[in-house]
Protein backbone atom coordinates (compact mmCIF):
# COMPACT_ATOMS: atom_id res chain seq x y z
CA UNK A 1 0.00 0.00 0.00
CA UNK A 2 1.57 3.58 -1.15
CA UNK A 3 1.00 5.30 2.00
CA UNK A 4 3.95 6.96 2.90
CA UNK A 5 7.47 8.94 1.03
CA UNK A 6 9.29 5.48 2.13
CA UNK A 7 6.23 3.22 0.46
CA UNK A 8 6.46 5.50 -2.93
CA UNK A 9 10.59 5.30 -3.55
CA UNK A 10 10.09 1.68 -2.67
CA UNK A 11 8.07 1.25 -5.56
CA UNK A 12 10.17 3.11 -8.16
CA UNK A 13 12.62 2.10 -10.12
CA UNK A 14 14.32 5.69 -10.10
CA UNK A 15 13.19 7.18 -6.34
CA UNK A 16 15.04 10.14 -7.80
CA UNK A 17 12.12 11.08 -9.80
CA UNK A 18 10.29 11.61 -6.47
CA UNK A 19 11.34 14.98 -6.17
CA UNK A 20 10.02 16.99 -2.92
CA UNK A 21 11.40 21.21 -3.59
CA UNK A 22 10.24 23.53 -5.81
CA UNK A 23 12.02 23.66 -9.40
CA UNK A 24 13.24 27.15 -9.68
CA UNK A 25 15.06 28.54 -12.72
CA UNK A 26 16.84 25.31 -12.89
CA UNK A 27 17.75 24.79 -8.59
CA UNK A 28 15.48 22.92 -6.56
CA UNK A 29 14.10 24.84 -3.81
CA UNK A 30 12.84 25.47 -0.65
CA UNK A 31 9.53 28.22 0.35
CA UNK A 32 11.13 30.96 1.70
CA UNK A 33 8.88 30.46 5.03
CA UNK A 34 10.02 27.17 4.99
CA UNK A 35 6.68 26.35 5.05
CA UNK A 36 4.98 23.37 3.34
CA UNK A 37 1.83 21.09 2.29
CA UNK A 38 1.18 17.49 2.53
CA UNK A 39 0.41 15.33 -0.65
CA UNK A 40 -1.87 13.04 0.34
CA UNK A 41 -2.91 9.44 -1.21
CA UNK A 42 -7.15 9.62 -1.98
CA UNK A 43 -7.06 5.72 -2.04
CA UNK A 44 -5.71 5.70 1.64
CA UNK A 45 -5.41 9.01 3.41
CA UNK A 46 -1.30 8.51 3.81
CA UNK A 47 0.88 11.57 3.37
CA UNK A 48 3.03 10.81 0.22
CA UNK A 49 4.88 14.02 0.81
CA UNK A 50 5.61 17.37 1.53
CA UNK A 51 5.99 19.99 -0.88
CA UNK A 52 6.70 23.82 -0.61
CA UNK A 53 4.50 26.07 -0.03
CA UNK A 54 6.06 28.92 -2.07
CA UNK A 55 4.38 32.84 -2.00
CA UNK A 56 4.82 35.51 -4.25
CA UNK A 57 8.52 36.20 -3.80
CA UNK A 58 9.33 32.79 -4.66
CA UNK A 59 7.24 32.93 -7.92
CA UNK A 60 8.75 36.55 -9.02
CA UNK A 61 12.14 35.40 -9.10
CA UNK A 62 11.67 32.35 -11.27
CA UNK A 63 9.23 35.02 -13.15
CA UNK A 64 12.45 36.93 -13.26
CA UNK A 65 14.88 34.33 -14.08
CA UNK A 66 12.59 32.99 -16.94
CA UNK A 67 12.41 36.38 -18.57
CA UNK A 68 16.20 36.48 -18.54
CA UNK A 69 16.74 32.81 -19.81
CA UNK A 70 14.05 33.21 -22.66
CA UNK A 71 15.83 35.31 -25.06
CA UNK A 72 18.73 32.93 -25.51
CA UNK A 73 16.13 30.15 -26.04
CA UNK A 74 14.20 31.66 -28.30
CA UNK A 75 17.46 32.56 -30.36
CA UNK A 76 17.80 29.11 -30.97
CA UNK A 77 17.62 27.14 -34.04
CA UNK A 78 13.86 25.27 -33.84
CA UNK A 79 16.08 22.23 -34.51
CA UNK A 80 18.04 23.13 -31.58
CA UNK A 81 14.76 23.36 -29.54
CA UNK A 82 13.06 20.82 -31.01
CA UNK A 83 15.81 18.62 -30.27
CA UNK A 84 15.58 19.15 -26.78
CA UNK A 85 11.90 18.74 -26.24
CA UNK A 86 12.74 15.14 -28.13
CA UNK A 87 15.18 14.50 -25.19
CA UNK A 88 12.44 15.27 -22.81
CA UNK A 89 9.75 12.93 -24.79
CA UNK A 90 12.32 10.14 -24.92
CA UNK A 91 13.04 10.54 -20.99
CA UNK A 92 9.29 10.46 -20.28
CA UNK A 93 8.56 7.11 -22.50
CA UNK A 94 11.54 5.47 -20.53
CA UNK A 95 10.10 6.52 -17.08
CA UNK A 96 6.55 5.81 -18.21
CA UNK A 97 6.19 2.92 -15.07
CA UNK A 98 7.63 5.18 -12.46
CA UNK A 99 5.38 8.37 -13.76
CA UNK A 100 2.22 6.37 -13.55
CA UNK A 101 3.22 4.93 -10.05
CA UNK A 102 3.59 8.21 -9.04
CA UNK A 103 0.55 10.01 -10.66
CA UNK A 104 -1.50 7.27 -9.03
CA UNK A 105 -0.47 7.57 -5.71
CA UNK A 106 -1.02 11.04 -5.57
CA UNK A 107 -4.71 11.28 -7.49
CA UNK A 108 -6.11 8.33 -7.63
CA UNK A 109 -6.66 6.71 -11.27
CA UNK A 110 -5.79 3.48 -11.77
CA UNK A 111 -2.71 2.64 -12.97
CA UNK A 112 -3.19 1.42 -16.31
CA UNK A 113 -5.04 4.89 -16.56
CA UNK A 114 -2.39 6.52 -14.97
CA UNK A 115 0.10 4.83 -17.98
CA UNK A 116 -2.35 6.20 -20.64
CA UNK A 117 -1.63 9.60 -19.08
CA UNK A 118 2.30 9.84 -19.54
CA UNK A 119 1.53 8.28 -23.29
CA UNK A 120 -0.97 10.72 -23.67
CA UNK A 121 1.28 13.65 -22.15
CA UNK A 122 4.10 12.95 -23.75
CA UNK A 123 2.39 13.04 -27.07
CA UNK A 124 2.43 16.55 -26.82
CA UNK A 125 5.77 16.97 -26.52
CA UNK A 126 6.80 14.71 -29.63
CA UNK A 127 4.04 16.52 -31.55
CA UNK A 128 5.06 20.01 -30.60
CA UNK A 129 8.62 19.14 -30.92
CA UNK A 130 7.81 18.72 -34.64
CA UNK A 131 5.92 21.58 -35.02
CA UNK A 132 8.63 23.73 -33.79
CA UNK A 133 10.31 23.74 -37.12
CA UNK A 134 7.19 24.43 -39.02
CA UNK A 135 6.41 28.27 -37.65
CA UNK A 136 6.27 29.56 -40.79
CA UNK A 137 5.30 33.52 -41.62
CA UNK A 138 3.54 34.85 -44.37
CA UNK A 139 4.69 37.13 -47.55
CA UNK A 140 1.70 39.39 -48.62
CA UNK A 141 1.34 41.06 -51.77
CA UNK A 142 2.52 45.25 -51.05
CA UNK A 143 -0.15 48.03 -51.80
CA UNK A 144 1.71 49.90 -52.98
CA UNK A 145 4.65 49.52 -56.08
CA UNK A 146 7.51 50.14 -53.96
CA UNK A 147 6.15 47.83 -50.64
CA UNK A 148 7.17 44.71 -49.47
CA UNK A 149 5.21 43.09 -46.68
CA UNK A 150 6.36 40.34 -44.66
CA UNK A 151 4.75 38.70 -41.46
CA UNK A 152 7.17 36.59 -38.82
CA UNK A 153 5.43 34.67 -35.56
CA UNK A 154 7.64 35.17 -32.32
CA UNK A 155 7.70 34.03 -28.95
CA UNK A 156 5.41 35.85 -26.49
CA UNK A 157 7.91 35.75 -24.03
CA UNK A 158 7.40 34.20 -20.73
CA UNK A 159 3.83 31.82 -20.43
CA UNK A 160 2.63 31.03 -16.94
CA UNK A 161 0.26 28.34 -16.00
CA UNK A 162 -2.32 26.64 -13.64
CA UNK A 163 -3.00 23.20 -14.05
CA UNK A 164 -5.40 21.00 -12.45
CA UNK A 165 -5.13 17.71 -10.68
CA UNK A 166 -7.37 15.49 -12.66
CA UNK A 167 -4.59 15.10 -15.33
CA UNK A 168 -1.13 15.85 -13.56
CA UNK A 169 1.01 15.47 -16.06
CA UNK A 170 -0.77 15.95 -19.79
CA UNK A 171 -1.93 19.36 -19.02
CA UNK A 172 1.25 20.56 -17.95
CA UNK A 173 2.46 18.77 -21.31
CA UNK A 174 -0.11 20.29 -23.41
CA UNK A 175 0.89 23.71 -22.16
CA UNK A 176 4.66 23.39 -22.03
CA UNK A 177 5.37 21.77 -24.81
CA UNK A 178 3.98 24.33 -27.12
CA UNK A 179 5.32 27.00 -25.48
CA UNK A 180 8.52 25.55 -25.03
CA UNK A 181 8.69 24.64 -28.79
CA UNK A 182 7.54 28.67 -30.01
CA UNK A 183 10.59 30.18 -27.78
CA UNK A 184 8.38 31.00 -24.99
CA UNK A 185 10.01 30.25 -21.17
CA UNK A 186 7.36 28.52 -18.79
CA UNK A 187 6.49 28.59 -15.50
CA UNK A 188 3.59 26.41 -13.87
CA UNK A 189 1.55 25.71 -10.79
CA UNK A 190 0.32 22.65 -10.42
CA UNK A 191 -2.60 21.64 -8.67
CA UNK A 192 -1.52 21.45 -4.95
CA UNK A 193 -3.30 17.98 -4.46
CA UNK A 194 -0.82 16.58 -7.32
CA UNK A 195 2.62 18.58 -7.39
CA UNK A 196 4.88 15.34 -7.31
CA UNK A 197 3.85 14.38 -11.51
CA UNK A 198 5.02 18.16 -12.16
CA UNK A 199 8.17 17.86 -10.55
CA UNK A 200 9.17 14.68 -11.47
CA UNK A 201 8.38 16.38 -15.02
CA UNK A 202 10.63 19.29 -13.58
CA UNK A 203 13.57 16.34 -13.01
CA UNK A 204 13.20 14.78 -16.50
CA UNK A 205 13.38 18.24 -18.36
CA UNK A 206 16.74 18.62 -16.08
CA UNK A 207 18.00 15.59 -17.38
CA UNK A 208 17.09 16.69 -20.86
CA UNK A 209 19.37 19.67 -20.74
CA UNK A 210 17.13 22.54 -20.86
CA UNK A 211 18.67 25.66 -20.08
CA UNK A 212 18.27 27.11 -16.36
CA UNK A 213 15.10 29.43 -16.59
CA UNK A 214 13.49 28.01 -19.24
CA UNK A 215 10.85 25.78 -17.04
CA UNK A 216 9.93 26.37 -13.82
CA UNK A 217 7.64 24.60 -11.12
CA UNK A 218 6.34 26.30 -8.33
CA UNK A 219 4.24 24.50 -5.89
CA UNK A 220 2.20 25.86 -2.78
CA UNK A 221 -0.77 24.35 -0.97
CA UNK A 222 -4.23 25.18 -0.20
CA UNK A 223 -4.76 29.24 -0.89
CA UNK A 224 -1.77 29.40 -2.58
CA UNK A 225 -3.57 29.31 -6.18
CA UNK A 226 -4.65 32.63 -5.39
CA UNK A 227 -1.39 34.29 -4.56
CA UNK A 228 0.51 32.82 -7.59
CA UNK A 229 -2.77 33.83 -9.89
CA UNK A 230 -2.35 37.00 -9.13
CA UNK A 231 2.18 37.41 -9.90
CA UNK A 232 1.05 35.74 -12.76
CA UNK A 233 -1.30 38.29 -13.74
CA UNK A 234 0.42 41.62 -12.27
CA UNK A 235 3.58 40.57 -12.80
CA UNK A 236 4.73 42.76 -16.37
CA UNK A 237 7.40 40.22 -17.17
CA UNK A 238 4.22 37.58 -17.71
CA UNK A 239 2.75 38.04 -21.10
CA UNK A 240 0.99 34.77 -21.36
CA UNK A 241 -1.57 32.57 -18.90
CA UNK A 242 -2.85 29.35 -19.64
CA UNK A 243 -5.32 27.82 -17.23
CA UNK A 244 -7.20 24.75 -16.97
CA UNK A 245 -9.71 24.51 -14.50
CA UNK A 246 -13.39 25.61 -13.20
CA UNK A 247 -15.02 28.19 -15.34
CA UNK A 248 -15.49 30.27 -11.51
CA UNK A 249 -11.88 30.45 -11.30
CA UNK A 250 -11.26 31.29 -15.21
CA UNK A 251 -13.23 34.30 -15.29
CA UNK A 252 -11.56 35.60 -11.34
CA UNK A 253 -8.02 34.96 -13.42
CA UNK A 254 -9.56 36.79 -16.86
CA UNK A 255 -10.46 39.88 -14.99
CA UNK A 256 -7.24 39.95 -13.28
CA UNK A 257 -5.12 39.53 -16.48
CA UNK A 258 -7.23 41.93 -18.17
CA UNK A 259 -5.30 44.63 -16.20
CA UNK A 260 -1.92 44.04 -18.25
CA UNK A 261 -3.88 43.03 -21.01
CA UNK A 262 -2.55 39.47 -21.16
CA UNK A 263 -2.86 36.90 -23.67
CA UNK A 264 -5.09 33.99 -21.97
CA UNK A 265 -5.62 30.63 -22.84
CA UNK A 266 -8.75 29.03 -20.59
CA UNK A 267 -9.70 25.20 -20.93
CA UNK A 268 -12.61 25.45 -18.18
CA UNK A 269 -15.64 23.66 -17.20
CA UNK A 270 -18.03 21.63 -19.19
CA UNK A 271 -21.45 19.67 -19.35
CA UNK A 272 -21.08 17.67 -22.18
CA UNK A 273 -24.25 15.84 -23.28
CA UNK A 274 -24.03 12.27 -24.95
CA UNK A 275 -27.02 11.76 -27.18
CA UNK A 276 -27.93 7.89 -28.29
CA UNK A 277 -30.45 8.30 -30.93
CA UNK A 278 -32.77 5.43 -32.36
CA UNK A 279 -30.65 4.03 -34.81
CA UNK A 280 -27.49 3.80 -33.09
CA UNK A 281 -25.12 0.72 -32.08
CA UNK A 282 -26.71 0.30 -28.81
CA UNK A 283 -23.51 -1.98 -27.90
CA UNK A 284 -21.36 0.35 -29.27
CA UNK A 285 -23.00 3.22 -28.03
CA UNK A 286 -22.99 1.89 -24.59
CA UNK A 287 -18.61 0.93 -25.00
CA UNK A 288 -18.13 4.67 -25.65
CA UNK A 289 -20.80 6.04 -22.45
CA UNK A 290 -18.35 3.57 -20.31
CA UNK A 291 -15.03 5.13 -21.46
CA UNK A 292 -16.57 8.81 -22.03
CA UNK A 293 -18.63 9.11 -18.68
CA UNK A 294 -16.41 6.66 -16.73
CA UNK A 295 -12.93 7.87 -17.77
CA UNK A 296 -11.13 9.18 -14.47
CA UNK A 297 -13.79 8.12 -12.87
CA UNK A 298 -15.77 10.68 -14.39
CA UNK A 299 -13.61 13.46 -13.15
CA UNK A 300 -12.72 14.91 -16.49
CA UNK A 301 -14.00 18.09 -18.29
CA UNK A 302 -14.71 16.29 -21.20
CA UNK A 303 -16.73 13.65 -19.56
CA UNK A 304 -20.68 12.73 -20.41
CA UNK A 305 -22.67 14.94 -17.96
CA UNK A 306 -25.81 13.87 -19.55
CA UNK A 307 -27.13 11.10 -21.28
CA UNK A 308 -29.88 11.68 -23.61
CA UNK A 309 -31.20 8.60 -24.94
CA UNK A 310 -34.11 8.05 -27.43
CA UNK A 311 -37.48 6.22 -26.19
CA UNK A 312 -37.14 3.42 -28.63
CA UNK A 313 -33.38 2.48 -27.18
CA UNK A 314 -33.85 3.67 -23.72
CA UNK A 315 -34.61 0.80 -21.65
CA UNK A 316 -31.76 -1.25 -23.40
CA UNK A 317 -29.06 1.03 -23.29
CA UNK A 318 -30.07 1.04 -19.56
CA UNK A 319 -29.68 -2.29 -19.45
CA UNK A 320 -26.85 -2.92 -21.08
CA UNK A 321 -24.82 0.19 -19.66
CA UNK A 322 -26.01 -2.06 -15.66
CA UNK A 323 -24.75 -4.81 -17.27
CA UNK A 324 -21.03 -4.06 -18.11
CA UNK A 325 -20.44 -1.16 -15.27
CA UNK A 326 -21.35 -3.97 -13.09
CA UNK A 327 -18.55 -5.95 -14.47
CA UNK A 328 -15.89 -2.75 -13.35
CA UNK A 329 -14.22 -3.09 -10.43
CA UNK A 330 -13.64 -0.05 -7.80
CA UNK A 331 -10.62 -0.32 -5.31
CA UNK A 332 -6.88 0.79 -5.21
CA UNK A 333 -5.66 2.41 -8.13
CA UNK A 334 -2.54 0.23 -7.36
CA UNK A 335 -4.45 -3.21 -7.62
CA UNK A 336 -4.38 -5.46 -10.61
CA UNK A 337 -7.88 -5.15 -12.50
CA UNK A 338 -9.34 -2.12 -10.74
CA UNK A 339 -11.30 0.26 -13.22
CA UNK A 340 -12.76 3.10 -11.04
CA UNK A 341 -10.31 4.64 -8.27
CA UNK A 342 -11.42 6.81 -5.51
CA UNK A 343 -12.49 10.58 -5.71
CA UNK A 344 -10.22 12.86 -5.36
CA UNK A 345 -11.60 13.95 -1.65
CA UNK A 346 -14.14 14.26 0.20
CA UNK A 347 -15.88 17.21 -1.46
CA UNK A 348 -15.60 15.80 -4.61
CA UNK A 349 -18.01 12.56 -2.85
CA UNK A 350 -19.62 14.69 -1.24
CA UNK A 351 -21.01 16.52 -4.38
CA UNK A 352 -21.95 13.21 -6.27
CA UNK A 353 -23.77 12.25 -3.08
CA UNK A 354 -25.89 15.83 -3.44
CA UNK A 355 -26.38 15.10 -6.87
CA UNK A 356 -28.05 12.02 -6.66
CA UNK A 357 -30.42 12.65 -3.33
CA UNK A 358 -31.37 15.75 -5.32
CA UNK A 359 -32.53 13.63 -8.52
CA UNK A 360 -33.92 11.09 -6.31
CA UNK A 361 -36.21 13.96 -4.18
CA UNK A 362 -37.17 15.36 -7.61
CA UNK A 363 -38.44 11.49 -8.87
CA UNK A 364 -35.11 10.11 -10.19
CA UNK A 365 -34.85 6.00 -9.89
CA UNK A 366 -31.38 4.95 -8.41
CA UNK A 367 -30.83 2.37 -10.90
CA UNK A 368 -27.73 1.38 -9.84
CA UNK A 369 -24.99 2.19 -7.15
CA UNK A 370 -25.97 5.63 -5.34
CA UNK A 371 -23.37 5.81 -2.19
CA UNK A 372 -19.84 6.04 -0.80
CA UNK A 373 -17.97 2.75 -0.40
CA UNK A 374 -16.15 1.39 2.51
CA UNK A 375 -14.75 3.88 5.28
CA UNK A 376 -11.20 4.65 4.20
CA UNK A 377 -10.28 6.96 0.67
CA UNK A 378 -12.77 8.43 -1.08
CA UNK A 379 -15.24 5.52 -3.22
CA UNK A 380 -18.13 5.97 -4.74
CA UNK A 381 -19.89 2.98 -6.67
CA UNK A 382 -20.87 3.81 -10.68
CA UNK A 383 -24.53 4.66 -10.54
CA UNK A 384 -27.01 5.34 -13.11
CA UNK A 385 -29.86 7.04 -12.35
CA UNK A 386 -32.77 6.59 -14.66
CA UNK A 387 -35.87 9.22 -15.38
CA UNK A 388 -33.53 12.15 -14.82
CA UNK A 389 -35.07 15.35 -15.84
CA UNK A 390 -33.88 19.17 -16.60
CA UNK A 391 -35.07 20.38 -13.18
CA UNK A 392 -32.20 18.31 -11.86
CA UNK A 393 -28.82 19.69 -10.56
CA UNK A 394 -26.73 17.28 -13.14
CA UNK A 395 -28.73 18.81 -15.93
CA UNK A 396 -27.00 22.40 -15.36
CA UNK A 397 -23.88 21.56 -13.25
CA UNK A 398 -20.79 19.40 -13.63
CA UNK A 399 -20.77 16.16 -11.24
CA UNK A 400 -16.92 15.60 -12.10
CA UNK A 401 -17.98 11.86 -10.67
CA UNK A 402 -19.25 8.56 -11.60
CA UNK A 403 -22.81 9.55 -11.69
CA UNK A 404 -24.38 8.76 -15.52
CA UNK A 405 -27.67 10.39 -15.57
CA UNK A 406 -30.41 8.96 -18.19
CA UNK A 407 -32.86 11.49 -19.79
CA UNK A 408 -35.42 10.03 -22.27
CA UNK A 409 -35.97 12.15 -25.49
CA UNK A 410 -38.35 11.43 -28.32
CA UNK A 411 -37.12 13.71 -30.82
CA UNK A 412 -34.04 14.87 -32.66
CA UNK A 413 -34.76 19.00 -32.46
CA UNK A 414 -35.71 18.61 -28.60
CA UNK A 415 -32.43 16.92 -27.66
CA UNK A 416 -30.64 19.09 -29.44
CA UNK A 417 -31.91 22.45 -27.90
CA UNK A 418 -32.17 20.37 -24.74
CA UNK A 419 -28.69 19.42 -25.18
CA UNK A 420 -26.87 23.33 -25.95
CA UNK A 421 -29.32 24.59 -22.82
CA UNK A 422 -26.20 25.27 -20.64
CA UNK A 423 -23.28 28.00 -20.33
CA UNK A 424 -20.87 25.64 -21.35
CA UNK A 425 -19.59 23.94 -24.63
CA UNK A 426 -16.62 21.60 -24.58
CA UNK A 427 -17.24 18.13 -25.24
CA UNK A 428 -20.39 16.79 -27.09
CA UNK A 429 -20.85 13.03 -28.04
CA UNK A 430 -23.57 11.48 -30.38
CA UNK A 431 -24.07 7.73 -31.66
CA UNK A 432 -26.56 7.22 -34.76
CA UNK A 433 -26.06 5.87 -37.93
CA UNK A 434 -27.96 7.85 -40.55
CA UNK A 435 -25.72 10.14 -42.37
CA UNK A 436 -27.87 13.22 -42.66
CA UNK A 437 -28.72 13.47 -38.90
CA UNK A 438 -24.76 13.12 -37.87
CA UNK A 439 -24.08 16.27 -40.23
CA UNK A 440 -27.12 18.11 -39.25
CA UNK A 441 -26.50 16.74 -35.10
CA UNK A 442 -22.95 18.05 -35.55
CA UNK A 443 -23.07 21.01 -36.93
CA UNK A 444 -26.07 22.08 -34.48
CA UNK A 445 -24.35 20.83 -31.43
CA UNK A 446 -22.73 24.48 -29.98
CA UNK A 447 -19.46 22.92 -28.62
CA UNK A 448 -16.15 23.16 -29.16
CA UNK A 449 -15.54 19.19 -29.51
CA UNK A 450 -18.08 16.62 -31.29
CA UNK A 451 -17.56 12.67 -30.80
CA UNK A 452 -19.92 10.95 -33.49
CA UNK A 453 -19.82 7.42 -32.72
CA UNK A 454 -16.60 7.41 -30.51
CA UNK A 455 -16.29 8.17 -26.59
CA UNK A 456 -12.47 9.38 -26.65
CA UNK A 457 -11.94 12.26 -28.63
CA UNK A 458 -8.30 13.29 -27.20
CA UNK A 459 -5.39 13.59 -29.21
CA UNK A 460 -2.74 15.56 -29.58
CA UNK A 461 -3.27 15.71 -33.73
CA UNK A 462 -6.61 17.95 -32.90
CA UNK A 463 -7.29 21.61 -31.38
CA UNK A 464 -8.78 21.02 -28.09
CA UNK A 465 -10.95 23.75 -26.75
CA UNK A 466 -14.84 24.89 -25.93
CA UNK A 467 -16.97 27.39 -26.86
CA UNK A 468 -19.17 29.90 -24.65
CA UNK A 469 -18.31 30.03 -21.05
CA UNK A 470 -16.02 26.69 -21.20
CA UNK A 471 -12.91 28.93 -22.65
CA UNK A 472 -11.09 30.55 -25.25
CA UNK A 473 -8.36 28.96 -27.13
CA UNK A 474 -7.52 25.75 -28.81
CA UNK A 475 -4.51 22.78 -27.48
CA UNK A 476 -2.77 20.38 -29.15
CA UNK A 477 -2.51 20.10 -32.74
CA UNK A 478 -0.79 22.78 -35.26
CA UNK A 479 -3.50 25.10 -33.58
CA UNK A 480 -1.60 25.01 -30.07
CA UNK A 481 1.39 26.61 -30.88
CA UNK A 482 -0.20 29.81 -32.03
CA UNK A 483 -1.11 30.84 -28.77
CA UNK A 484 2.49 31.21 -27.38
CA UNK A 485 3.25 33.40 -30.89
CA UNK A 486 3.06 36.64 -31.70
CA UNK A 487 2.27 37.75 -35.25
CA UNK A 488 4.64 40.77 -36.75
CA UNK A 489 4.04 42.83 -39.83
CA UNK A 490 6.89 44.17 -41.47
CA UNK A 491 6.37 47.10 -44.24
CA UNK A 492 9.31 47.70 -46.48
CA UNK A 493 10.02 50.24 -48.57
CA UNK A 494 12.47 48.89 -51.60
O1 LIG B 1 -10.40 17.95 -17.47
C1 LIG B 1 -9.89 18.15 -18.58
C2 LIG B 1 -8.72 17.45 -18.97
C3 LIG B 1 -8.70 17.14 -20.43
C4 LIG B 1 -8.38 15.73 -20.65
C5 LIG B 1 -8.26 15.42 -22.12
O2 LIG B 1 -7.38 15.95 -22.76
O3 LIG B 1 -9.02 14.62 -22.60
Amino acid sequence: MLDSMDSLKARLSDPDLLRTQAYLGGEWVDADSGETHDVINPANGGTLATVPHLGRAEVARAIALAEAAQKDWAARTAKERAGMLRRWYDLIMENQEDLAVILTAEMGKPLAEARGEIGYGASFIEWFAEEAKRIYGETIPGHQADKRITVIKQPIGVAAAITPWNFPNAMITRKAAPALAAGCAFIVRPAESTPLSALALGELADRAGLPKGILSVVTSGHGGASDIGKEFCENHAVRKLSFTGSTAVGRILLRQAADQVMKCSMELGGNAPFIVFDDADVDAAVEGAIICKFRNNGQTCVCANRIYVQDGVYDAFAKKLAEKLATMKVGDGMEDGVAFGPLINEAAVAKVEEHVADAVAKGGTVAMGGARMGNDGTFFEPTIVTDATSDMLFAHDETFGPLAPLFRFTDEDEVIALANDTIFGLASYFYAKDLSRVYKVAEALEYGIVGVNTGIISTEVAPFGGVKQSGLGREGSHHGIEDYLEMKYICMTV
